[in-house]
C-alpha cells in the first residue's frame, strides 16, 4: 500500500470502516493537529493503535488549525496527511475543517477514543458519542518535554 491511499475522505472512510468491522478490527480514533511530528506523538500513536486494531487520525486541516493556533501550522495539511500516513501504526488519516472532530467522531463510531492525558476524559471531544455506542475513551501519557510549541520555541531562540 501506498501511504498517500491511507488518506481518505469522508466520503471514502465508512467503506474502509465496514472492511475492518467485517474482519473483526476494533476502531481507535484520535485527532489532532500533529504540525511538527516529534516523539511524543509518534509514542502516542503507537500506543493508540495497540489500544485497538485499526488507528484512525481525525488531522486538523490548515483553516481548523489556524483557528485554534494562530500563526500556525507550520506544515500544510497535505504534508501533515502524508506524514502521519507514513507511520506504520496509522491505517487511516482523515482532514476535518471544524474546529471540533465531533462530526468526525460520529462517523467513525470508534470502538475506541484516544487522546494524551493532557486532556481529561470529560474534555475529549466526542467522549459522550463513543461512551453511548458501548465504546471506550482512553488516554495516553505524555512524553515529558516534546511538543511543538517548544520546538518552534527552541528554532526561534538560536536566530
Ligand atoms: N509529548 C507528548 N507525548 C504524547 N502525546 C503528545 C505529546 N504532545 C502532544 N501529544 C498528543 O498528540 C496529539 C496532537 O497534539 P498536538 O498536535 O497539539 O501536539 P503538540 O506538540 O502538543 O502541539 P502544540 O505544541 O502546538 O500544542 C494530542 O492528542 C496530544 O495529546
Ligand atoms: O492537537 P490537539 O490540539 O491536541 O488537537 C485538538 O484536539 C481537540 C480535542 O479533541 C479536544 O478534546 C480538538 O477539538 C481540536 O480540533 C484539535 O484536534
Amino acid at each position: 500500500m501506498w501511504t498517500k491511499d491511507k488518506i481518505l475522505t469522508r466520503e471514502q472512510l465508512p467503506a474502509t470502516l465496514d472492511g475492518w468491522r467485517a474482519a473483526g478490527r476494533k476502531v481507535v480514533f484520535t485527532n489532532g493537529c500533529f504540525d511538527l511530528l516529534h516523539l511524543g506523538h509518534v509514542d502516542y500513536l503507537e500506543q493508540a493503535r495497540h489500544l485497538g486494531d485499526a488507528l484512525v487520525v481525525g488531522l486538523n486541516t490548515d483553516a481548523s488549525v489556524s483557528c485554534l493556533k494562530p500563526g500556525r501550522p507550520i506544515q500544510d495539511e497535505a504534508a501533515r496527511a502524508r506524514i502521519l500516513a507514513s507511520l506504520a501504526f496509522v491505517d487511516a488519516v482523515v482532514l476535518f475543517g471544524e474546529p471540533t472532530p465531533l462530526e468526525l467522531i460520529e462517523l467513525v463510531q470508534p470502538d475506541v477514543l484516544v487522546k494524551g492525558d493532557d486532556y481529561s476524559i470529560e474534555a475529549i471531544v466526542g467522549h459522550e458519542v463513543v461512551l453511548a455506542h458501548g465504546g471506550t475513551v482512553r488516554t495516553v501519557a505524555l512524553v515529558p518535554g516534546y511538543s511543538t510549541s517548544r520546538i518552534v520555541a527552541r528554532i526561534l531562540a538560536t536566530q
